[in-house]
């Protein structure tokens, strides 16, 4: 629809001082290190004999072999908008992640490489696209040079906020032609329903998304950035609960992670530790009661080696609790406390079987969040930052970016958000989790 013109992103640079190549290198040098528009990435990569192999995803009964492809991110030789024509906003949206401040820095970084000069950031999420005392904040690498040395987001976050209609208007108000989106489901959601008003209004407009989120939950990615962060600051908390178990008489220890939906973190965070007797998870189903329940588990375990930990996804055993029909601003369920009713549970049915035990719960709720990205998310979310801004200047929008099978890539949006991706309970992770805590089916 637009004509394309030659990138802007060097590659190869030197000082804009030197005379010799005051304008960057020759661009009819045979290597230019740009991506293909044709390069893709292979979204699957094993053949699973049949559909009983662990973790097979078939779409018939002999898992024929399909191959499914997504476009590889990068810098491309053509881009289609002109960078002193651009005016950037970035915003992040929902609750807090690791690497925030990380992946606003890269793409103000990597936008002033292109040569954009008009870069700002949306205060507090949606909500600042309509409040009128908050103003946008403009951005620079000077701006940006050290804010990844802390946690949470320079621009602040919100849930809630205006209609995609009115977004798409303060936008067109603002002179707002690239909108690099960062957030979870919700705020992806939200971030393609700008896309196609902005196509609806015939706007020029490239959105692109940034996926945030220490659950995990974002389909077909390898994980998303923050994940690791979380899982490794939870650490602290299993580690605690272990020593005051180990330390007590029949010591239990119990500690709730955050995962609404998905049991990522508590997984992960169990596998890494090997301190966890009992790890529950939204996607697996559980009884506290019964022969089969953890409580008669937990009894075992005080027996036979003297206390036990147990980690809980923050979104597991909903069943067995009372619904209050809450909802937080964006429309999210709110839950009932799962961590807080397990302590409870245990402290009667110990009481009531005559065995001493001395429960101790840990909530480190947004201690895992609110903190500093690690090296690895770190480096993460550089390469997610930059391809975010390659992305939109190849001419790409209802996109986010992401890594698959080790490659970073372009998803279409709706691909990724259908719906929250959940630990498979087939899966080899989960199994490895199992072989690692020792625990039985719960039901
Ligand atoms: N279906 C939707 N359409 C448009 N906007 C949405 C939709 N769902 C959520 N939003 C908006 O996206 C923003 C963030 O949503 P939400 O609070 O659910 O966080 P999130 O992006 O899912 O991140 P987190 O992982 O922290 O929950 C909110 O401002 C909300 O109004
Ligand atoms: O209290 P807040 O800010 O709504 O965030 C809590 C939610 O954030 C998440 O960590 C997702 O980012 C969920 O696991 C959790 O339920
Ligand atoms: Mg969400």
């Amino acid at each position: 629809m637009y004509s394309p013109t030659p990138g802007r992103f060097l590659l190869r640079m030197r000082t804009p001082v030197s005379e010799e190549f005051a304008g960057g290198y020759p661009s009819d040098e045979e290597w230019h290190g740009y991506i293909s528009n044709s390069d893709r990435v292979l979204l699957k990569t094993i053949n699973f004999a049949s559909p009983n192999s662990a973790g097979a995803v078939c779409i018939d009964p002999a898992c024929t072999w399909v191959e499914q492809w997504v476009h590889r991110a990068g810098p491309r030789e053509k881009i289609y908008f002109k960078p002193e024509e651009v005016k950037a906003a970035i915003v992040t949206c929902g609750g807090l992640c690791p690497g925030l401040n990380d992946v606003i820095r890269q793409v103000v970084i990597t936008l002033e490489i292109y040569g954009v000069k008009s870069i700002v950031g949306i205060p507090f999420g949606y909500r600042g696209f309509s409040d009128s005392d908050l103003s946008e904040m403009p951005l620079s690498r000077k701006v940006v040079q050290n804010i990844h040395l802390s946690g949470g987001s320079l621009l602040g976050v919100s849930r809630g906020g205006p209609s995609v209609s009115d977004i798409v208007d303060r936008m067109q108000e603002k002179g707002i032609n690239m909108l690099f989106v960062l957030g979870g489901n919700g705020t992806h959601a939200g971030a393609n329903a700008i896309h196609e008003e902005c196509r609806n209004r015939k706007l020029k407009v490239a959105v692109v998304g940034v996926p945030k989120t220490i659950d995990n939950d974002i389909l077909l990615m390898d994980k998303t950035f923050g994940f690791d962060t979380a899982v490794e600051e939870a650490q602290r908390a299993i580690n605690s609960a272990y020593i005051e178990a180990h330390s007590a008489y029949h010591g239990v220890g119990i500690v709730k992670l955050m995962g609404r939906d998905s049991g990522f973190i508590a997984m992960h965070a169990s596998l890494a530790s090997g301190q966890i007797d009992i790890c529950l998870i939204p996607e697996v189903p559980f009884e506290l009661h019964g022969p089969h329940g953890v409580l008669t588990h937990l009894k075992y375990l005080i027996e036979t080696k003297g206390s036990a930990v147990v980690c809980v996804a923050e979104g597991a055993g909903q069943n067995l609790l009372q619904k209050t029909n809450a909802k937080d601003a964006s429309g999210n369920i709110v839950l009932g406390d799962i961590g807080v009713h397990i302590q409870q549970e245990t402290k009667k049915y110990f009481r009531e079987i005559g065995v001493h035990a001395d429960v101790k719960y840990i909530d480190p709720t947004y201690m895992i969040r609110a903190c500093r990205a690690n090296a690895s998310d770190g480096i993460l979310c550089a390469v997610l930052g930059q391809n975010a801004v390659h992305g939109a200047f190849a001419g790409y929008s209802g996109i986010t970016v992401g890594i698959c099978n080790n490659h970073y890539v372009y998803f279409p949006i709706p691909e990724v958000i259908a719906y929250p991706r959940p630990v498979d309970p087939n899966s080899r992770m989960w199994h490895r989790c199992l072989t690692s805590t020792g625990q039985p089916d719960f039901i």
